[in-house]
């Protein structure tokens, strides 16, 4: 065990510590030549400029199919003049691409001419020297440049390369980089069981992740099966790889001051460590170092630090080594939905959802784990929030770096506001559809969605909100919280909220009334929640006091650990979606039909997508997935009201 921890005794800033690495490797292309085909080098970069050996075309070329002439021979010739030319001497039928015969400088279209006889043609225009003639080099010079050194090859290259006579093209060499996921609780998917995954083990994933990404950038990658926290193990593992073929490498996990994080260790043995600690977040631990000459990096373990590690010095360090530009993701200005704080004294990376609602494309942010891959792959951008600044306030406008098309983002709709399953399924019939729309959810209840309909950074809410004096939902809290915001309440569904009780019911639960009884254990929502608004609702139908039900004050802020409490048999029922029962396979018995209501302001409701939207949930295929997961009813979906 390695007893003494590792401290990050000098975190350095982004741009401190990728001056020391690249000055400590300075590698602007680097990488010797190699020589591929013209089709094997597109996306390589030229390590050497590249001349034409022929040229192209390498004769006079007819462009149009007609007769070859001599210019000069057609001069004077007009509509009431015309001219006849002998066919053989002074004009030659010729074909598109064919080689201009001997003495001809031009070509009459075919639809230009009138034959007379066997052996003459009539034309009604003279024609200029060279028109429609491609002539010899016209396109490519022999000897003359075709790319300079550091060009990317495209596929349009090919083209030029293969008609100007190269066939093997310098490219620089790929560097070869090896990458080690280190960790014993590290396992291989591809021979894994996902049903048989113990506690404490975990599917290797990021190996594969960098793996692409490492070849996206142009490097040739090798994935190291994984390797236990041995640090023998490891420091063997590392030193073998370096004295090999490699150009570079990184292990995985154990970067950070765990007493079974050995990356470090292993550097001092082997090399020399240019720098631990980065003040980023997420990718904190990141160590940077010399093995040998060789770059070695150490990536933090989880999922998202190990992918910003990657983008933030991987990447950048092997388009140098290869000599090409490291472009920087195209940005845009956005509206966040929400004042987000961040630490002082680290540079954070927050993922976060863009959509365009009115003249502004809001940021929603996503969760800020580092171990949370799905804030990642939902993110369509990333706001750097810079290491001096405590946050952003709300309404501040910002940059955010694109991670997806801004054409894609355009063609988002967004919803805040309570989550419902059904959302999911809306979701994809989107994506189904011709328009291909986007449907970005953020899951902050539903007073949380009216409010964002409120400051306009949604095109549309999510609500089940009880009236508790009328019994109707969401009219009188639009009311309330929206006096001046015109909108429209469209239904998506009825669903049914009942007591989700263990698998077979034991207790033989009935209805909400047994809640009162000795025997049983309830388990509540938090306060302010749609689902408690509703308990509370009927409790005082029934006449029954929150005192005598045991466990009313312990809460869960969602229908699934209300399930999972269930499930655990630390409670006998609780107050819950159909859905969450059913995911848990636990009984229910329906207590009430909710009704659940999309809020849509006013302003929004002609645009193309939400009338896309609202055409979708009334389509019969929608309907029938979503009345398939069960617990719900459709038959008031698509009515509108107006509050
Ligand atoms: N006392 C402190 N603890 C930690 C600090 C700190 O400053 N002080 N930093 C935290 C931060 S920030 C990060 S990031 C992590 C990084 O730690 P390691 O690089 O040592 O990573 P591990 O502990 O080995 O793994 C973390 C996590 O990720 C999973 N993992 C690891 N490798 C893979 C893989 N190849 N594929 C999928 N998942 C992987 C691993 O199982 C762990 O769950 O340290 C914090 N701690
Ligand atoms: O710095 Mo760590 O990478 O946030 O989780």
């Amino acid at each position: 065990m390695n007893t003494k921890r590792n401290v990050y005794l000098n975190m350095k800033p982004l741009d401190e510590a990728l001056k020391i690495l690249f000055d400590h490797f300075p590698a602007t292309g680097s990488m010797a030549a190699e020589w591929v085909s013209p089709p094997d080098a597109v996306g390589r970069v030229l390590a050497e400029p590249v001349f034409a050996t022929v040229s192209s075309p390498n004769f006079h070329a007819a462009a149009m199919d007609g007769v070859a002439v001599k210019a000069v021979d057609t001069f004077g010739a007009s509509q009431t003049r015309p001219k006849e030319l002998a066919v053989g001497t002074q004009a030659k039928f010729i074909n598109t691409g064919h080689v201009m015969p001997e003495g001809t400088d031009v070509v009459i279209m075919i639809e230009n001419i009138q034959t007379v006889g066997e052996d003459r043609i009539r034309i009604e225009a003279p024609a200029f020297p060279w028109q429609h003639v491609r002539k010899m080099g016209e396109d490519i010079v022999a000897t003359e440049l075709l790319y300079p050194r550091g060009h990317v090859v495209t596929p349009y290259c090919i083209g030029a390369l293969i008609a100007g006579g190269v066939y093997q093209v310098p490219v620089r060499r790929k560097p070869r980089v090896l990458i080690i996921p280190t960790g014993s609780e590290l396992v291989d998917w591809r021979v894994t069981d996902p049903k048989d995954l113990k506690p404490g083990q975990v599917l290797e994933s990021n190996a594969f992740v960098l793996e692409r990404m490492i070849q996206a950038c142009g490097a040739e990658a090798i994935r190291h099966d994984r390797v236990i926290d041995d640090l023998d193990l490891i420091r063997q593992t590392v030193a073998d790889a370096v004295a090999g073929d490699v150009d570079m490498v990184m292990t995985i996990g154990g970067s950070s001051a765990g007493s079974k994080d050995y990356a470090l260790p292993m550097l001092k043995d082997l090399g020399e460590m240019l720098v631990h600690g980065v003040t980023i977040m997420p990718g904190k631990p990141v160590i940077l170092g010399d093995i040998q000459g060789k770059p070695f990096f150490g990536i933090p373990g989880y999922p998202v630090s190990a992918i910003i590690i990657c983008e933030q010095f991987v990447q950048p360090l092997i388009k140098r080594m290869i000599g090409v530009a490291d472009d920087p993701r195209p940005t845009v200005a956005v509206v966040p939905t929400r004042k987000i704080a961040s630490k002082l004294g680290v540079e954070e990376f927050l993922r976060v959802k863009l959509g365009q609602v009115g003249e502004n494309i809001v940021a929603t942010p996503l969760p800020r784990g580092a171990g949370t891959i799905t804030s990642i792959t939902e993110a369509d951008g990333i706001i750097r929030i810079p290491r001096q600044s405590e946050g952003i306030k709300d309404n501040d406008p910002v940059v955010a770096e694109l991670i997806k098309p801004l054409s894609a983002i355009k063609n988002t709709i967004v919803i805040v506001g309570s989550h419902d399953n059904t959302l999911d399924v809306l979701a994809d019939q989107l994506r189904a559809g011709d328009a291909a729309l986007t449907l970005s959810s953020s899951h902050v209840g539903s007073m949380g969605g009216l409010m964002a309909v409120k400051r306009g950074v949604c095109h549309l809410a999510g609500a089940h909100l009880l009236d508790t004096e009328t019994g109707l939902y969401n009219l009188a809290y639009i009311r309330r919280y929206l006096p001046d915001t015109p909108v429209r309440l469209v239904n998506l569904v009825m669903r049914d909220q009942g007591l989700i009780v263990p698998k077979g019911n034991p207790k033989g639960i009935q209805g909400i009334e047994d809640l009162g009884r000795d025997d049983i254990t309830f388990i509540n929502r938090q306060g302010g929640s749609g689902t408690r608004i509703l308990l509370d609702y009927r409790l005082g139908q029934i006449g029954l006091s929150p005192e005598n039900i045991n466990g009313y004050s312990d809460e869960e802020f969602t229908h699934m650990n209300v399930a999972v409490a269930v499930l655990s048999g630390s409670a006998d029922a609780g107050l819950g979606i159909y859905a969450a029962a059913k995911a848990l396979d636990l009984d229910f018995i329906p207590v009430v039909t909710e009704q659940y209501d999309l809020v849509i302001p006013q302003v929004h409701l002609e645009s193309k997508n939400i009338q896309t939207l609202l055409a979708t949930i009334q389509t019969p295929v929608f309907k029938k997935r979503v009345e398939a997961l069960g617990g719900y009813s459709m038959e008031k979906t698509g009515t509108v009201t107006t509050p």
